[in-house]
């Protein structure tokens, strides 16, 4: 009998450290940061505002330099994962350029890239397919509704095929009804590309329901509190939500979140 392999390991960081130099003094924006991340894992980073969640992505993404530790990403240090492409950046807002079209915003990243016009015409197609787009590649952002741009915003992220998606908060600006769809979305375009997510958010359901991993992250000093390996199944209709599994997850999360608001004094 062979076990079940585990998949191997695409982000790795050991004992990160990021202290921000300000005229106030230093920040800690992360402290000791432990956490691998697997092939194909949807991790969730969740926690109050400034607990280092898009700091700690925008480490991943070789936007920020840490002060301590290490940091891998398939592999190699951040600087050589984001020369060799590695992941797709989804920002809070879509930041869709409004003079070009859709298919226009997704090739973008194509043409500095240098892919050739017919693969670009090509990978656009098929992102644009996948976040359910087609048939608004002519359209410019302002026709669009804000979930329908951050569709094209998560379609711009995939088009250079990176292994690793990396998402900041990318649905907090919308609407509970257009998020919930959103979610459900995100998690069969997760299943068929089988990327490996990272992905901040504010919501407990958010993480509960999207991830297989969920980070509780608290402030002053930006630090883990809790790592969640999440027990839900990966096929997940909404109505999970209102399962005992989910809700236990959730309360965990809950209790997680308080416990890091106390000891910062809050
Ligand atoms: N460039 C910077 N210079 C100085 N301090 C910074 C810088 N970027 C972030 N910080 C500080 O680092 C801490 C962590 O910030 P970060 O944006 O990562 O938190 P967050 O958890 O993502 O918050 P939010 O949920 O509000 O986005 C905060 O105290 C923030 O003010």
């Amino acid at each position: 009998m062979s076990d079940v392999a585990v998949p191997p390991v695409v982000i790795e960081a050991q004992g990160l450290n990021l202290t921000f130099t300000t005229n106030d003094g230093p920040v800690h924006a992360l402290k000791d940061i432990n956490l691998s991340i697997h092939k194909g894992e949807f991790v969730s980073f969740i926690g109050p505002s400034g607990c280092g969640k898009t700091t700690f992505l925008r480490t991943i993404a070789d936007l920020e330099q840490p002060t301590g530790g290490t940091l891998s990403v398939n592999g190699m240090s951040a600087s050589e994962a984001r020369k060799a492409r590695a992941y797709g950046y989804v920002f809070q807002a879509a930041g869709l350029y409004p003079w070009r079209t859709i298919e226009g915003n997704v090739r973008l990243p194509l043409e500095i890239m240098g892919f050739s016009k017919a693969d670009q015409a090509e990978r656009a197609k098929r992102v644009l397919e996948l976040v359910e787009l087609s048939g608004f590649e002519k359209k410019f952002p302002w026709q669009l509704s804000g979930g329908m741009q951050q569709r094209a915003s998560i379609a711009r992220a995939l088009a250079f095929d990176a292994d690793i998606l990396l998402m900041d908060e990318p649905f907090g600006a919308l609407d509970e009804i257009v998020r919930d769809r959103l979610n459900e979305e995100l998690l069969k375009l997760w299943a068929r590309t089988q990327k490996t997510i990272g992905f901040v958010t504010h919501s407990i359901p958010e993480a509960v329901y999207l991830s297989t991993k969920i980070v509780v992250m608290s402030p002053r000093p930006g630090r883990i509190t809790d790592i969640i390996d999440s027990p839900l199944p990966k096929e997940r209709p909404l109505e999970i939500r209102d399962s005992p599994e989910f809700i236990a997850i959730a309360h965990r999360v809950r209790e997680g979140l308080r416990a890091g608001y106390e000891e910062a004094g809050e």
